[in-house]
This record gives C-alpha cells, structure tokens and sequence, in this order.
C-alpha cells in the first residue's frame, strides 16, 4: 500500500504503529480527524491474515468514526485501533503495553471495547491509560443502544421506501446474533415484524427460534432470501459484487462496520438496484452516543434525544441522495464533511 497517497486521500491525521517486542504486541491506532474535537474509537483485536489487511482495516473504521460523530452531531473526532492478534494470545501483558501506546498520545484517541475485548480486557487497558470509555455498567453497555439505533434506522427506511410507518408482518433477514443482533431482534419481534436469522453459532439462532419464532437459515442463504430488509449485524465487508446480484430485500439495515467492500462501486450497485443502503457509521452510531454521553457524565434524556436523530438525518440522507441522484454512502459523506469543516456548527471553537 502507498500509504502516503492513501492518507492524503482519505484525509488520516495520523497512524501509529505500536510494536512492542518483549510482549509480542503489534497493534495500529489510526486518527482520522479532530476537527471536532479528541478522536474516539473503540479497539478491536483480530488475527489479520496480512499487515496490509489490518492497515485498511483500521484505515476505513477511523474515517467511518469521524463520520459516524459528526452525523450524529457529537462534538469528537474520528479513530480506531485494532491489535493484530489471535483471540488465544491475549494477555494482562499484551493489553497493558498497548494501554501504555494510548496513553502515550495523551488522550488524542480515547478507545474501548470492540471485536474480541472483553470488559476485563478494557479494565487491563485502563491499568495504564485513562483515555478508556465504556467500562461503566450504568448504562448498560453500547449494544442495546446501537440496536435500538438501527430499529430507528429500519423505521426510516420502511417509511421512506415504502410509505409505511410501522414494521408489522415486514420480513427482514438478520445476519449475526451477538449483543446486537439479539437485542436488535427482540424489538423488531414486538414491532411484530417477521424474522430470518443466521449466526455460525447455532445456538444463537436457536434462541431468537425459541423467544421470538425466528426462522433459522444458512450462513449462505440469507443473502438471496426473499424479504423485505437485510440486516447485516455480524462482519465487514458482506455487501460486494458477489452478493449483490443475490440480494433481493429492498433495504439494507444493520449495525455492522465497513458494510461495503468497495462504497463508491458497490454504492452505485445497490442504488441502480433500487435497494436502499442505510450508511453503516449511521445506523450504528448508538454505541458512540452511548460511550460519549458516559464520558460527559449520563443523562437519559439527552442520550435518547441523540439517538432519535438517527431516524431525522437517515431521511434527511435518503432525501440528499434523491434529490442530488447519488448514493447514500455519498450523501452521508457530504453531511458529515460539512458538518467537520463547520465546526461552528456542532458548538465547537
Ligand atoms: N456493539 C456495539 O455497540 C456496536 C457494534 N457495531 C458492529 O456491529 C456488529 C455486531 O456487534 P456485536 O453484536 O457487538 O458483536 P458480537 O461479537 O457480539 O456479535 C457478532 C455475531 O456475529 C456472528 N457471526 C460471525 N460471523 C458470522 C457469519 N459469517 N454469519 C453469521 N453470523 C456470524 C458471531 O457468531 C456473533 O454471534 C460488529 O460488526 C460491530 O463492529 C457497530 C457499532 C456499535
Ligand atoms: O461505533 C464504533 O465502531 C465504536 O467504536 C463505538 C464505541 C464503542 N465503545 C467505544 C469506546 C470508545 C470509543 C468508541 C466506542
């Protein structure tokens, strides 16, 4: 990778690689921007099959964080960091010495919990470095808040693309069953939608059976079933030129990061498909307005108030795109650029 030229086009502050040898640690904290104020983004471990892979990895999740804030009008900056790792090989050790990276930037990335991290996990970071968020139980963890920002986002969706305002006997395909996705199909199952669910874990999917009378289908299948919304709450990079041409729900709505494998191509794909993408570091922003509101001390109120906007700039970007005939990948990216080159806007400087 040119990773000078690709930088400068995608706009990254700054990339740190973190090698620490005694403790065998090889992490990467990329800061996309700060316009708006300390870059926030979770950590996230993962045994990458190539340095180049981690690279882009984190590369596209700290720009998806500066975008995600400054469409859900919260005042920080965008970064992520993932420890190049395999799941068995972490220690109180690994995690400290990448604790003492974090704190070494002196709270310009304030990080948590993400892929593969535990609270425990976190609680190891934090021995070393303050700049950690997400560790409180009061509010529940990230999770159910990113789930019922991504009901609202599916509300949006239905009402836009179908004129509809309520989710009754709508089929929608759910593919991953973690801590978002079992929270995200308890709530569509009292909106009385229909669900289809996927998880490699049977037992995950045997569950959402047993409360929610989910119907169980295969890893492969869940791509070309016959419903109304996809909702991908697992891995990255589902939406591609392969499973494009399998699609055939309407709108795709879900929690997962780095929804699209190539946005601009596979954007346009979806669109001249007339399927409705809703931009992931959109309907996913409820686990950042949940950290965020944590860190400036709680207050329900305030935090649902963010939350709703999901469902206001959701429109406002489906309308963009139509009026403007771009994608809503490229809708949402000109609202969060307006948003980080105006910070006025947001109450910052
Ligand atoms: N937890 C949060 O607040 C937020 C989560 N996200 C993203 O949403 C996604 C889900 O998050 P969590 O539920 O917290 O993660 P999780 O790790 O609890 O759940 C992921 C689930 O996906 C399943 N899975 C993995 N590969 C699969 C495949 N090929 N097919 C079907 N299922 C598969 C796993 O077995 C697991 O049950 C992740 O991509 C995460 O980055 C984004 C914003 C906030
Ligand atoms: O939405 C994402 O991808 C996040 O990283 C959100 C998030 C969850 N826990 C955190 C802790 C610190 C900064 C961001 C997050």
């Amino acid at each position: 990778m040119k990773l000078f030229e690709t930088v400068t086009e995608m706009g990254h502050e700054q990339v740190l690689f973190c090698h620490d040898k005694e403790r065998k640690l090889k992490a990467i904290i990329a800061i996309h921007n700060t316009n708006l104020g300390a870059a926030m983004g979770a950590t996230r471990l993962w045994p990458y099959p190539s340095e180049a892979d981690a690279l882009r990895d984190v590369l596209r999740l700290s720009r998806g964080m500066t975008y995600k804030a400054a469409c859900a009008n919260i005042p920080m900056g965008g970064g992520k960091a993932v420890i190049i790792a395999n799941p068995e090989d972490k220690t109180e050790d690994l995690l400290r010495a990448y604790g003492r990276f974090v704190d070494s930037l002196n709270g310009r990335f304030i990080t948590g919990q993400d892929v593969n991290l535990s609270p425990d996990d976190v609680r190891n970071i934090y021995k070393e470095t303050k700049y950690v968020v997400g560790r409180s139980e009061k509010s529940g963890g990230p999770a159910p808040m990113t789930a019922l920002g991504v009901l609202l986002g599916i509300k949006a969706a239905v009402e836009f693309r179908f004129q509809q305002t309520n989710l009754e006997g709508l089929k929608v395909a759910i593919q991953g069953l973690g801590n978002v996705g079992q929270n995200l199909c308890k709530h569509l199952h009292d909106h009385k939608a229909q669900l289809f669910v996927s998880d490699i874990d049977p037992q995950k999917a045997e569950k959402m059976h047993r409360l929610y009378g989910a119907t169980i289908v295969d890893s492969r299948e869940i791509y070309s079933l016959d419903v109304d919304i996809f909702s991908p709450c697992a891995l990255g990079g589902i939406i591609n030129s392969k499973t494009i041409p399998m699609l055939r729900a309407n709108i795709i709505a879900g929690a997962a990061n780095n929804q699209l494998e190539n946005e601009i191509l596979d954007g346009r794909l979806l669109q001249d498909k007339g399927i409705l993408y809703c931009p992931d570091y959109v309907i996913n922003a409820g686990g950042l307005i949940n950290v965020y509101n944590e860190m400036i001390g709680y207050e329900e109120e305030k935090a649902f108030s963010q939350l709703n906007n999901i469902y206001n700039t959701l429109l406002e970007i489906f309308n963009l795109a139509k009026t403007q005939e771009i994608t809503t990948f490229e809708a949402a990216q000109k609202i969060a650029e307006k948003r980080i080159n105006q910070p006025h806007l947001l109450g910052v400087k």
